[in-house]
């Protein structure tokens, strides 16, 4: 085989790097997510849609490994992730931010930054105590100045304001240079200008890592994404580039509460 052809080969037969295959998922006695695919390649950039209750959240729990499934799997380039806890699941390459932001409170922000960092460097010379430690001191610099946190380095998490506490979250995110980012609604709760600073953060820091976002701001959307997946009742109701899925007649009217 020649090597154009070659190349052509291997990058058709190179997995997706999420592969959501029949998830049925069920809550409390009810279907959540029912026979839902999605499959996501390398580099995409895809923002997920769909009226409140539509199920957006709980794929993202499937996804990371915080609620069951009741049939079907989900594979991360080409492994099968779905018998995975969520710790083994950030580790096989997918970091996250959740609707209510998850960090540890009492801990400074460098300090944050600094816990994740020795988590996600398990070679790290472990009898190095870690104030010693100048290349560690040297990336929590880097990430302080990356997420513009440079002036709360000091401050306990809980003590900063919203709009930086998500950029926080976002930096812990990304530390572990996890191929796919989960992002749950990253601009939800902040007026304007905090809204743009925070797509301004993911556009230069999640560089050409694979996003799958929650959003409900069509600024955000249209934005960010390079496709849009809309859920509903479960299940996927459409799914295609962003100018085509604003227009699209059941997509507004899921919107409109017209749809059956
Ligand atoms: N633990 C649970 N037990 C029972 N039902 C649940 C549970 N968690 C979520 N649900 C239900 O599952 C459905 C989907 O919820 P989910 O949070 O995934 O929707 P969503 O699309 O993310 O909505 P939103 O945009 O409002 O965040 C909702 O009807 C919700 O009430």
């Amino acid at each position: 085989m020649n090597a154009p052809l070659n190349a052509a080969f291997n990058a058709t037969a190179r997995p997706p790097l999420l592969d959501v295959r029949g998830v049925h998922c069920v809550l409390g006695g009810q279907p959540i997510l029912t026979d839902l695919n999605l499959q996501i390649k390398a580099g995409e950039r895809v923002a997920l849609i769909g009226p409140n209750g539509a199920g957006k959240s709980t794929l993202f729990q499937v996804i990371s490994g915080l609620r069951p499934l009741r049939a079907g799997s989900v594979w991360l380039a080409g492994r099968r992730i779905d018998r995975l806890n969520p710790a083994q699941i950030a580790r096989a390459g997918i970091g996250r931010s959740f609707q209510s932001p998850q960090v540890f409170s009492r801990l400074s922000v460098a300090d944050n930054l600094r816990a994740c960092l020795l988590a996600a460097q398990p070679a790290r010379r472990w009898w190095l105590p870690y104030q010693r430690d100048a290349e560690l001191r040297q990336q929590v610099a880097h990430w302080l100045q990356a997420l513009q946190l440079r002036d709360c380095a000091d401050m306990p998490a809980q003590n900063i304001d919203y709009a930086r506490l998500r950029a926080l979250e976002l930096g812990l995110g990304l530390i572990n240079r996890a191929p796919l980012l989960l992002l749950d609604e990253p601009t939800a709760g902040m007026n304007r200008a905090q809204a743009a600073h925070m797509l301004d953060l993911i556009e230069q820091l999640c560089g050409d890592r694979t996003l799958l976002l929650i959003e409900h701001d069509p600024d955000a959307v249209f934005r960010l994404a390079t496709r849009v997946v809309v859920l509903h009742q479960g299940r996927v109701l459409a799914d295609g580039a962003p100018e085509a899925i604003r227009h699209d007649a059941q997509v507004q009217a899921v919107y409109l509460g017209t749809a059956p």
